[in-house]
C-alpha cells in the first residue's frame, strides 16, 4: 500500500525544479559571470547597477522562464559584472504580486541566484515613512520585517515543499545578516552620513493602492516604520535557501496618520526621491559589496 501522500496542487508552486533548472542553465550558457552576491533594485533604483564593470546584460523578456516588470521605474534587465573583483549580478526592476504574478513567479529569480552560487542577496525598495522621525530621503536599513500578505496565506512558501531548496518550517528570527547591518552602519558613518540612514521594521502590503489614513495608523500601532509592497517574500524564499539577506529601504515619501494632512503620494514622487539618494546609495551598495566577505556568514 502506498501510504505516501499525494501533494495538492497549489497555485503558489507553479515553478517546478526543472523550470529554475532551465533558467539556470540558460544563463550558465550565456554569460561566464560566476556571481556571489546578487541585488534586486526597487522602484527607480535600477542605477545602483551603474556601478558594474565587464557588464554583460539581459532584458527579461530574452531569458526563459523570467517574469516581465510591467511597472515604470522597473528597467527589467539583469546585469552581470563586477565591483572590485567581486562578481555580482543585479536586477534592475522587480516584478510584485500586485502585478498578477504569483509570489512563485515573484521570487523565480532569487531561486536562480540561489542555483547560480549566489552566497548574499541586497534587496532594496522604496518605502513610505511611519516612524514619525523619519524624513524623505531616509535610508533604512532593514532589520525585520512584517509579512501581511504571509498572515492571509499570501506566502512564497505555500505548497508543496522543495527540500531541495531548504526545510519545510524555516526559521525567520534572523531574516537580515545582523553582520551586514552593522557593516552598512560603518560604511554609512564612514561616508559621513549617518544623519540619514537608519535601522527600523519593514511591512508589506500587497497593494497597488497607498495606504489609507486608518491602514497606516494601525501598520503604526503593529510596529512598522516603513510601509512597502515588495521584499518580504524575496527575502522569505532566499532566507529558506540558505542565502544571506542584507535589504535597504529608501523613504520616499511620508505615510499620512493624520486625516488634516492633505499631501497625497504618487508613484512619480517615489521615483524622484530614488534619482535624489541615487549616488548615496549606489556607492553604499557596492562598498558593501566589495567589503561583505571579509563579514562572518
Ligand atoms: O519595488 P518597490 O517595492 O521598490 O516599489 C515600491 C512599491 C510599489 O511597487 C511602488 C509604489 O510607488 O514603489
Ligand atoms: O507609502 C507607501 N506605501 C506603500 N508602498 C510604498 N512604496 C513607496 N511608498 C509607499
Amino acid at each position: 500500500l502506498n501510504t505516501k501522500k499525494q501533494a495538492p496542487t497549489v497555485n503558489s508552486n507553479c515553478c517546478s525544479f526543472e523550470d529554475y533548472k532551465l533558467t539556470t542553465e540558460w544563463l550558465l550558457n550565456q554569460t561566464s559571470h560566476r556571481p556571489k552576491v546578487a541585488v534586486i533594485c526597487g522602484s527607480g533604483l535600477g542605477l545602483l547597477a551603474n556601478a558594474v564593470n565587464n557588464r554583460q546584460s539581459f532584458r527579461y523578456e530574452d531569458i526563459p522562464n523570467f517574469p516581465v516588470s510591467t511597472i515604470p521605474g522597473h528597467e527589467g534587465c539583469l546585469v552581470f559584472g563586477t565591483i572590485k573583483d567581486q562578481c555580482c549580478v543585479f536586477m534592475q526592476g522587480r516584478v510584485h504580486l500586485y502585478e498578477g504574478y504569483s509570489l512563485c513567479k515573484v521570487t523565480f529569480p532569487v531561486r536562480i541566484f540561489k542555483l547560480l552560487g549566489v552566497e548574499t542577496l541586497v534587496v532594496t525598495n522604496a518605502s513610505g515613512g511611519i516612524c514619525q522621525d523619519y524624513k524623505v530621503g531616509d535610508i533604512m536599513v532593514i532589520k525585520d520585517h512584517i509579512n501581511l500578505p504571509g498572515f492571509a496565506g499570501q506566502h512564497p512558501l505555500c505548497g508543496p515543499n522543495d527540500e531541495r531548496f531548504g526545510v519545510r518550517f524555516p526559521c525567520m528570527s534572523d531574516a537580515y545578516s545582523k553582520d551586514l547591518r552593522r557593516l552598512a552602519l560603518d560604511i554609512s558613518s564612514e561616508m559621513g552620513c549617518s544623519d540619514f540612514v537608519r535601522e527600523g521594521v519593514y511591512c508589506m502590503v500587497s497593494g497597488p493602492n497607498f495606504e489609507t489614513i486608518a491602514e497606516a495608523r494601525m501598520l503604526q500601532v503593529l510596529g512598522c516604520d516603513a510601509v512597502g509592497m515588495s521584499t518580504v517574500p524575496e527575502v522569505t524564499v532566499a532566507k529558506h535557501c540558505g542565502i544571506r539577506v542584507f535589504g535597504l529601504s529608501l523613504i520616499t515619501n511620508k505615510v499620512s496618520l493624520d486625516y488634516s494632512r492633505e499631501e497625497m503620494v504618487n508613484h512619480e514622487d517615489v521615483l524622484l526621491t530614488g534619482k535624489m539618494r541615487a549616488e548615496f546609495l549606489q556607492k553604499l551598495v557596492a562598498t558593501l559589496i566589495i567589503r561583505c566577505n571579509h563579514q562572518e556568514q
